[in-house]
């Protein structure tokens, strides 16, 4: 790749209390959001279908008007008077490229640039393709391009106004499985290079956790926990979110401070509570074990991957309570064999 070329300051976006209906009596598609993303930063909504992610980029981009609420983007109030689309400074990027298919890939990219001095266009617009590795395929057609290639013209499209911040939905879908891993990390790593505030909207957990710096996890268009991937992943707030990030064993229990009591045993709690509680163990979270201190348990099925498996296991304790157990021993247990498990790092008690 060439030479970082300098881009302004990314600029970001605070949200405060924003609210969007699409018809009266219905329940909000998107519901109080607030949020704030800091310069620079890889932002990602992730949410089940229907959450109200794409009407929250929407709603940023100017294409729909919010209920209630502020948008500010670069310090600068959105709504009153409303700032039209093309007037925010956002670049947009979409699922479907939407590349101009009769515009050669340097034409795509200068389609954006009609609003500088005729002078700035072309370097504007070569120093945006070398961005993100196009050099040697500006006089190309989009149709003459693999996916991840329209996926970057796209994106050096939507890059080379420089705008404050670039809103990107379900941008990888399109791609099989091996290209949206190497494009989704191109684009990262393009993203970092030109310092743009980005805001990523998803449904796939693995993809917001490689992709972000925070993520905002959204459900019925509220934003249920906003952190690091690794501050969700850990320490998911709630049942929906430990359940939606990866997956999770939920145990009822009842809590004295920093221990749970529950049907497979006593399990240390990284924060205190008391009552009763639920409390969320991640299968990577349990082991097999000799020690009879361990809960028994019967292997229900197993899901063998090669260097790792994942078996479901039945709790003697707790009549039909199965649980997940992520093993990375290699020693292979069979449907129906009894064993021991025992927790191996502190659980998280969620509401
Ligand atoms: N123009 C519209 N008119 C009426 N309802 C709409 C409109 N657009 C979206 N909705 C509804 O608003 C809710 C949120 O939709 P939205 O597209 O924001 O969700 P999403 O989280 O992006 O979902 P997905 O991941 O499936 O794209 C859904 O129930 C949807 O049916």
């Amino acid at each position: 790749m060439l030479a970082r070329t300098p881009t302004p300051a990314a600029v970001p976006l605070d949200l405060q209390h924003l609210t969007k209906r699409y018809a009266p009596g219905l329940p909000p598609v998107v519901d109080q959001l607030s949020l704030t993303a800091r310069p620079g930063e890889l932002l990602t909504l992730l949410g089940p279908s229907g959450c109200g992610k794409t009407t929250t980029l929407r709603l940023i981009a100017g294409l729909e008007r919010p209920d209630s609420g502020t948008i500010s983007i670069g310090g600068r109030d959105m709504s009153v008077p409303f700032v039209p689309p093309e007037r925010r400074g956002v670049g947009l990027v979409f699922q479907d490229y939407a590349l101009f298919p009769h515009l050669s890939v340097l034409g795509n990219v200068l389609f954006g640039l009609q609003h500088l001095p005729r002078a700035q266009r072309l370097p504007r617009a070569r120093e945006t393709l070398a961005l993100v590795g196009l050099t040697v395929f500006e006089t190309r057609m989009p149709h003459q391009l693999s996916g991840g290639q329209q996926q970057r013209v796209a994106l050096a499209r939507a890059l080379a106004p420089r705008p404050a911040l670039l809103l990107l939905d379900e941008p990888f879908s399109n791609l099989d499985a091996q290209l949206r891993h190497s494009t989704r990390q191109e684009v990262r790593g393009i993203l970092r290079q030109s310092g743009t505030t980005a805001i990523l909207v998803t449904h796939d957990q693995e993809e917001a956790l490689a992709f972000s710096d925070r993520l905002v996890l959204m459900r019925s268009g509220k934003a249920e926990q906003i952190g690091t991937p690794a501050e969700v992943y850990t320490r998911p707030a709630t049942a929906f979110v430990a359940n939606f990030l990866g997956r999770s064993n939920l145990l009822s229990g009842t809590a004295d401070r920093f221990m749970a009591r529950t049907a497979l045993g006593i399990v240390p709690l990284v924060e205190a509570a008391s009552g009763p509680v639920l409390v969320s163990v991640r299968p990577e979270h349990l082991a097999f074990t000799e020690d009879l201190a361990g809960a028994e348990v019967t292997v229900v099925a197993r899901e063998f991957r090669g260097r790792d498996a994942t078996y479901t296991v039945r709790l003697a304790a707790a009549g039909t309570q199965e649980l997940l157990v992520h093993d990375t021993t290699g020693l292979i247990r069979a449907e129906g064999e009894r064993a021991r498990i025992q927790v191996t790092q502190p659980a998280r008690p969620v509401s």
